[in-house]
């Protein structure tokens, strides 16, 4: 089996990466190393993400995509390496703060709450914008119900992007499992995030399914110029929608470059089919 026969899902358009303005380094890990007691998740990673581009993380199970996409939103704390993002250099950044500082995320395994409406799951995203407190929502109600109309809006916005009109009501736990995977999205978008961080959001979709989230992630990158780093086991997608490919095997990197790059580099191929250890 070649790298091409993984391709599971029809091509779909992508404009010149020109057209999308690719821009500066805005987040570049240097040396990135993390262990868990003596398992080691990271070695020496190095690799930059660009302003407005679809950065892709691949790598077989247990390479260390989701360890590195922790380290980049703060959940985990690297023992060694250096993190700059936006010419930040960062230190131990806790989750809330790269959340405040624009970094949102979806899960692998879908983090919702399954017995509120997708209406209220998506205001849920919107937490870190509200300004008024439970005190002032009792002293100044006028204040407090014009921010949760603009609240309201944002997120209304975001439903009829991610086309989920139809289901605003229910409850996210009565969702077929593609749905609740677009929620999750809606969610994150609503932070209204500059670099967002995709966990596997295709992971046990049908095809068409699939197809509908790619033109999600390709219309967020290009009409909001969220820049997005993306994990997905799915190579035909990966290749289809990514600017540039990170491949991690075994907790260190093997390949970095353009789709076609990445295709060709004989490491990874080994890697995928499982000759290089
Ligand atoms: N919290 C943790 N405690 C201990 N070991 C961990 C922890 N998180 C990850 N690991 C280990 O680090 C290594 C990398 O795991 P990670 O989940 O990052 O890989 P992955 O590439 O995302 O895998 P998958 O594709 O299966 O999700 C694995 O050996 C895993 O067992």
């Amino acid at each position: 089996m070649m790298m091409n026969d993984l391709i599971q899902v029809a091509p779909v358009a992508q404009p010149p990466v020109a057209e999308r303005r690719i821009g500066d380094v805005i987040l570049d890990l240097q040396g990135i190393s993390l262990s868990f007691g003596g398992v080691k998740a990271l070695t020496n990673i190095s690799f930059d993400v660009r302003e407005h581009e679809i950065r892709s993380i691949i790598g077989p199970n247990g390479a260390g995509k989701s360890s590195m996409l922790n380290v980049i939103n703060g959940v985990y704390h690297p023992q060694e390496g250096r993190i700059m993002f936006r010419g930040e250099l960062r230190q131990k950044m806790e989750p809330h703060v790269a959340a405040a500082q624009g970094i949102a995320r979806t899960f692998q395994n879908i983090a919702l709450f399954k017995g509120m409406s997708v209406l209220d799951n998506i205001m849920t995203g919107r937490n870190l914008k509200m300004k008024c407190n439970l005190f002032q929502h009792a002293l100044y109600w006028g204040r407090a119900r014009q921010e949760e109309i603009e609240h309201r809006l944002k997120v209304e916005e975001v439903i009829d992007f991610l086309e989920i009109q139809g289901i605003r009501k229910t409850p996210v736990g009565r969702l077929p499992y593609g749905l609740q995977k677009r929620v999750e999205l809606g969610r994150a978008l609503a932070a209204e995030p500059s670099l967002l961080l995709l966990d596997e959001p295709m992971a046990g979709m049908n095809v068409e399914e699939k197809q509908d989230m790619c033109r999600f992630i390709l219309d967020v990158n290009d009409q909001f110029g969220t820049t997005i780093v993306l994990i997905e086991h799915d190579m035909g997608v990966v290749m289809d929608i990514s600017d540039r490919v990170v491949v991690l095997d075994y907790g260190k990197k093997i390949g970095d470059g353009a789709p076609d790059e990445v295709k060709n580099n004989p490491e990874v191929i080994a890697a995928y089919l499982g000759t290089s250890h």
